[in-house]
């Protein structure tokens, strides 16, 4: 089983590209999502997170605010390291938990979408391919204030939280264009898919020749032992 890591920025089209992929069937883990559920009331990290940015991120239904929370680490990137640094660790095991839940399934690859697969050191590591989502600024901007209502103050406060995207363009295997439209995008993650699929039959390949190699060596190594003897 191999891993492939999905990235881009904030609004590139990740979940673009990853909704195409989930169409083909293959198994995608989402660290949005994840995000999401670890934060729930009465978990470790929805305790850490009061405890360090106190009740009024809370909603009444004791729910974080992520509208208050956002407001808060996009702004000031010390607020951004704290909760980064309360909630990637719970992400990273409930990703992993997944990951062995798709291993069992007997998923061959799993695709990894994780917003800041660039940025957290040493994740990369572990991804057979990296792929990464891109589109140019002035997109990138216009699409996020279009999805979000945000201003362009707030939007590009967002944006440069992140890794340049033109900067993650040089450690990713492989990328999707995402300037263009949809149909455009559609055909290049079909290309991906099917260079994914390719690589599986390749590791087969490799572990067949592998195997038949093995036997071949012991058959002759038995063949000489006789002879010699
Ligand atoms: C700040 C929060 C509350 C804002 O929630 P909201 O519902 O408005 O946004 P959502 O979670 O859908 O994230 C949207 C995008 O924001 C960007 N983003 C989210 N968190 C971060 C971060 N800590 N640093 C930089 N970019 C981030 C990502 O590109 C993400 O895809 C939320 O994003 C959060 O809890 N972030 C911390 C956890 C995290 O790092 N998530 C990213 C996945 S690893
Ligand atoms: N090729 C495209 N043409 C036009 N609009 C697009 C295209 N791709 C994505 N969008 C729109 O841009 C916005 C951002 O796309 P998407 O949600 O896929 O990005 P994302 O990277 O998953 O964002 P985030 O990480 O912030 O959640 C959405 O409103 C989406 O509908």
């Amino acid at each position: 089983m191999f891993l492939v890591g999905l990235s881009g920025g904030i609004a590139s089209g990740k979940s673009t590209v990853v909704a195409v992929l989930r169409e083909l069937g293959c198994a995608v883990i989402d660290a949005d999502v994840i995000a999401r559920q670890v934060v729930q009331p009465h978990s470790k990290a929805h305790q850490q997170i009061l405890q360090h940015f106190g009740t009024e991120i809370l909603l009444e239904n004791g729910e974080i605010n992520r509208e208050a929370l956002g407001n808060i680490i996009f702004s000031q990137p010390e607020k951004r390291q704290l909760l980064n640094s309360i909630t990637h660790p719970e992400i990273l095991k409930e990703m992993l938990k997944q990951v062995l839940k798709y291993f069992v399934l007997g998923y061959r690859y799993v695709i990894l979408d994780i917003p800041l697969l660039f940025e957290t050191h040493g994740l990369t590591r572990f991804m057979k391919y990296t792929v990464l989502v891109y589109c140019d600024p002035a997109t990138q901007r216009e699409r996020l204030m279009k999805r979000s209502g945000l201003g362009v103050a707030e939007a590009e406060a967002r944006i440069s939280s992140q890794l340049p995207l033109y900067e993650k363009l040089k450690w990713a295997t492989h990328v999707i264009d995402n300037c263009g439209d949809r149909e455009s995008t559609r055909r290049q993650v079909l290309r991906l898919h099917a260079h994914l699929e390719d690589s599986l039959d390749f590791l087969w390949a490799r572990l067949v020749v592998g195997t038949a190699l093995a036997g071949f060596g012991g058959l002759v190594f038995l063949l000489i032992r006789h002879f010699v003897s």
